[in-house]
C-alpha cells in the first residue's frame, strides 16, 4: 500500500510516517519508480507506535516493541515481545516515581512564584513542564513591525505553524554591550542563535514550520542592521514595549536599567502556543534542537495534499536533447508531471540550466546531475510540504539551491519540481490548472504570436532575425485565430515553394527559407496574409523577434545575411523603417541585452506606437525588469518560466510588469516538449499574449491545442484578447 493509504488507515499523517521511516521503524520498499510501497504489517506497526505514544513513549522508545513485533511477524504474543513489555513496565514504574517527584517539586515552585507562566530563572535548567502554563495559550492580539517592512499581527499566526524565537540583544560591531552583560546567565549568544535559524531555515520549513520570526525589544532600525549584516532569510519583529512579555507573562531581565527578553522559543500552531523551549542554554545548537522537535512532532494539521514522492527522469526535448521531467505525487494520490524546456538564444542573466558536461553521453548535454538533485536533496527538502502552498515550496527550492542563479541544483531541477507541484495541486483541487491558479476570473485567451518564418539561432539560413510572427489581432476567438494562422502558414508554404524556396521548418516550426533580409521575409508574409483573404494590420498583424543579442558585437550589429554592419543608430533606423513599412505591432529584443543605448533609442523612437518586448535584457527577472523600468527601456516583457526557475518568481516578475504598465507575453523556448503548462499559465495570469511557435510540429501545436480546449471549456465566458493586451494597443493602417 502507498503512504497516503497507510496514513489514512492508521489515522496518522504522512509526515509522521516519513519520520518513522527515517528512524528505521516502519520502512517501506522502494518500487522502480521511486514510490514507497508498504507491506500489510506496517498497519500494525504504526498502530503500535501510536498506541505507545499515547501512553507517553517517545518514538525512539517504541523501538524495542516494534523490533520484537517485526521479529515475531506482526504478533505481539511472541516471548521476545512479552519480555520487552515487562522491561517497559519496570521502566515505567521507575519513571512514575521520578515524575511524581518532579511534579511535587514543580508544584512547590508554582506556589512560590505564583507569577509568570515561565519563571524568570533562565540561568538554571528547568524541567520542560515549567512552561506548561504557556502551552495552549492564544497568541495575543498584538502587532509588530517586521524588518521586511510588513506588520505582523495575530492573523499571521492563523493557519500556520510558526517558530517564534525571542532573544535578548544582539551585539553590533563597534557598540558595547550593557555593563555586566557577559555575567548574566543566558544573556550571551543571541547572534549565534539567530545564525542557527538562518542556516537551518530551509530545513525548518521542510520539517513542517511555515515561517520563522525572531523577536526582541530592539527597534526595527536596530534589527534591520542585524538582518542585513547576517543576511537573515526570516524577518525580525520589534517589541520595544515588551508587550508580548506582558500578555503571555514571559520572563525578562534587567541590565543597565533596561529590560530584555529572556531567550525562549515558541512553536505557535494556528494561533495557539503548541510548545515552549525554555531555557535556551545552548544558543549555537538551539535551531537544531527546534528542528529535531519539529521532525519528532508532525504538524497535527498535516493535510492530505502533502507532497509524498518526487521523481525525476531524463527525457528528450524537441531538438532531441535531454531535459528534465518531474513527477510529483501528493498524499491523496494526485499526480503532477512537468517537463522543462530549453533555449538556444539565451540571455546571459538566465538562471542556470545544469548540463552534465560528460561528453561520453549526449555530447555532454545530459541532465543526470539535475535529475539527481531532484531525486536526492530536493525530494528530501520538499517531501511533506503542502503541495497547495506553492510559495513555500518555491521558497524552499530557492533557499536549498542557495545561489543567485540556481547554479548549484540547476534551474531545470527547480523548475521541474515547481511546475509539477502546482499541477499536482490543481489535480488535487479537481480544477484545470488555469483555473486553480487564476481563479474564476481566468477567462482571457491570449493573442498568439505565431512564428512562421525562423532565422537566427533557430535555423540554418542566412536570416539574421530569429522570428517573424503573425498575430491574428482581428480574430473573434482563439479558435478563429488558430484557423487564420494555419491558413496563412499554408499560403506562405505554397508561395515559398512557387518561388523556388525550400519549405523545411526551423526549431519552432516556422519555415526557414534561404532569404537574406528581413524585408524579403516580411514581403512574403504580408503577401501570404493578403492572399489568404485577410487585411494586414487589421485582421492579422506582424511581430518580430530579431533576438539582437545574437548579432551584436563590439558596439555594432553584424548582419551576416546582408553582409553588412549597422551602427546602433543605423540599426534603430532600420527597425523603425521596417515598422513603418509593414504592419508590425511588436518587436522583441530589438536591441541586444547589453546595448542600453540601443534599447533607449528604440524605446524613444517607437515606444508610443509599438510594443517593445524585453527578453534577453530582462530574463524574466524582477530585478532586471525594475532596472529596465528605471532606465525607461521597453514597454513589455517576455516571460519564460525557465529563465528564473520557479513559478513564484515568474509570478512576481509579472506582477512587477503589471504595476509598471508593461505588458507580458507568455513564452515557450525553442527547445520544447509536449508539456503544455504555459498555455494554462497564459490564461491563469490573464496576460493576454502567448508566443509558442508556428502552426506545425507537435511541440508547438500542443500549446495551441490546449488553448483551444480551454476556450471550449470556458464557453461563453471566454474572452479572446485580440489586440487589447498589446502595449499601447497599436493599430496599424492597412
Ligand atoms: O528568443 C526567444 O524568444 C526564444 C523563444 O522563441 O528562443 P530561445 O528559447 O532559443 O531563447
Ligand atoms: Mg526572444
Amino acid at each position: 500500500m502507498r503512504v497516503g493509504e497507510l496514513a489514512h488507515r492508521t489515522g496518522t499523517t504522512v509526515r509522521a510516517l516519513r519520520y518513522y521511516e527515517a528512524a528505521g521503524l516502519v520502512v517501506p520498499r522502494r518500487l522502480g519508480n521511486g514510490y514507497r510501497e508498504y507491506d500489510p504489517i506496517a498497519v500494525r506497526l504504526v498502530e503500535q507506535i501510536r498506541t505507545l505514544m499515547t501512553l507517553g513513549f517517545s518514538v525512539e522508545e517504541t523501538r524495542p516493541f516494534i523490533e520484537s513485533m517485526i521479529d515475531s511477524d506482526g504478533t505481539d504474543g511472541h516471548p521476545a515481545a512479552l519480555s520487552t513489555y515487562r522491561r517497559a513496565i519496570a521502566g515505567l514504574e521507575q519513571r512514575i516515581e521520578r515524575l511524581t517527584g518532579q511534579r511535587d517539586a514543580l508544584l512547590s515552585l508554582v506556589d512560590a512564584t505564583a507569577g509568570p507562566a515561565v519563571p524568570p530563572t533562565a540561568g538554571r535548567a528547568l524541567g520542560s513542564t515549567s512552561s506548561v502554563g504557556l502551552v495552549g495559550a492564544l497568541m495575543p492580539g498584538l502587532t509588530f513591525r517586521a524588518t521586511d517592512g510588513t506588520v505582523v499581527g495575530p492573523a499571521r499566526f492563523d493557519g500556520h505553524r510558526t517558530v517564534l524565537f525571542l532573544y535578548s540583544l544582539s551585539s553590533r560591531p563597534g557598540v558595547a554591550m550593557p555593563a555586566g552583560w557577559d555575567d548574566i546567565p543566558g544573556a550571551r549568544g543571541c547572534t549565534v542563535a539567530a545564525c542557527g535559524f538562518r542556516d537551518l531555515h530551509a530545513e525548518l520549513l521542510a520539517a513542517g514550520c511555515d515561517q520563522v520570526y525572531g523577536l526582541s525589544a530592539q527597534s526595527t532600525g536596530y534589527q534591520r542592521e542585524l538582518a542585513h549584516r547576517l543576511r537573515l532569510p526570516y524577518p525580525l519583529l520589534a517589541d520595544p514595549r515588551l508587550s508580548l512579555a506582558t500578555a503571555l507573562r514571559l520572563p525578562t531581565f534587567q541590565a543597565d536599567g533596561t529590560t530584555y527578553y529572556r531567550r525562549l522559543t515558541l512553536i505557535v500552531t494556528d494561533g495557539v502556543v503548541e510548545h515552549v523551549f525554555h531555557p535556551v542554554t545552548e544558543p549555537a545548537l538551539h535551531a537544531e534542537q527546534v528542528l529535531r522537535w519539529l521532525a519528532d512532532h508532525p504538524d497535527p494539521r498535516s493535510p492530505m495534499t502533502a507532497i509524498d514522492t518526487v521523481h525525476a527522469r531524463e527525457i528528450l526535448d524537441s531538438r532531441g536533447n535531454p531535459t528534465v521531467e518531474v513527477d510529483v505525487l501528493l498524499d491523496d494520490g494526485s499526480l503532477g508531471r512537468a517537463a522543462v524546456p530549453s533555449g538556444a538564444s539565451t540571455g546571459t542573466a538566465e538562471a542556470v540550466e545544469l548540463r552534465d558536461g560528460d561528453t561520453g553521453r549526449y555530447h555532454g548535454k545530459g541532465v543526470r546531475r539535475a535529475v539527481g538533485a531532484v531525486l536526492g536533496e530536493i525530494a528530501d527538502a520538499v517531501a511533506g510540504l503542502d503541495g497547495r502552498d506553492q510559495a513555500t515550496v518555491d521558497r524552499v527550492l530557492i533557499e536549498l539551491d542557495g545561489t543567485a542563479n540556481k547554479s548549484r541544483l540547476g534551474a531545470n531541477a527547480t523548475l521541474g519540481v515547481s511546475l509539477a507541484v502546482v499541477k499536482a495541486a490543481a489535480v488535487s483541487a479537481g480544477q484545470p490548472l488555469y483555473r486553480y491558479l487564476g481563479g474564476p476570473d481566468a477567462v482571457i485567451l491570449p493573442l498568439p504570436l505565431m512564428n512562421i518564418v525562423n532565422g537566427g539561432a533557430h535555423a540554418d539560413n542566412p536570416l539574421d532575425f530569429q522570428e517573424f510572427m503573425i498575430a491574428p489581432v482581428g480574430a473573434a476567438s482563439f479558435a478563429e485565430a488558430v484557423r487564420m494562422g494555419s491558413e496563412v502558414f499554408h499560403t506562405l508554404r505554397a508561395a515559398l515553394k512557387a518561388a523556388g524556396q525550400h519549405t523545411s521548418v526551423g526549431d519552432e516550426g516556422g519555415f526557414a527559407p534561404l532569404l537574406r533580409t528581413a524585408h524579403e521575409a516580411l514581403a512574403f508574409i504580408s503577401a501570404a496574409i493578403s492572399d489568404s483573404g485577410y487585411t494586414p494590420g487589421v485582421d492579422i498583424a506582424i511581430a518580430l523577434d530579431p533576438a539582437a543579442s545574437e548579432f551584436y558585437r563590439d558596439g555594432a550589429y553584424h548582419y551576416r545575411g546582408e553582409d553588412r554592419v549597422r551602427t546602433v543608430a543605423e540599426h534603430v533606423d532600420y527597425l523603425a523603417e521596417l515598422a513603418e513599412t509593414y504592419p508590425i505591432v511588436s518587436i522583441e529584443d530589438g536591441a541586444a541585452q547589453d546595448d542600453f543605448e540601443g534599447w533607449k533609442a528604440l524605446t524613444d523612437r517607437l515606444g508610443d506606437r509599438c510594443q517593445l518586448v524585453g527578453d534577453d535584457v530582462f530574463c524574466t527577472n524582477a530585478d532586471l525588469l525594475y532596472d529596465g523600468i528605471s532606465r525607461g527601456i521597453a514597454n513589455s516583457i517576455l516571460v519564460k518560466v525557465n529563465q528564473v526557475g520557479t513559478l513564484t518568481e515568474m509570478l512576481t516578475t509579472m506582477q512587477a510588469a503589471r504595476q509598471a504598465g508593461y505588458s507580458a507575453v507568455m513564452s515557450h523556448r525553442s527547445g520544447e516538449t509536449e508539456d503544455t503548462t504555459i498555455a494554462d499559465l497564459a490564461v491563469a495570469t490573464g496576460c493576454g499574449q502567448i508566443k509558442t511557435g508556428s502552426l506545425s510540429r507537435s511541440d508547438r501545436t500542443a500549446k495551441y491545442n490546449q488553448l483551444l480546449r480551454i476556450e471550449e471549456e470556458l464557453g461563453e465566458r471566454a474572452v479572446y484578447a485580440g489586440r487589447t493586451s498589446l502595449t499601447g494597443h497599436p493599430t496599424v493602417a492597412a
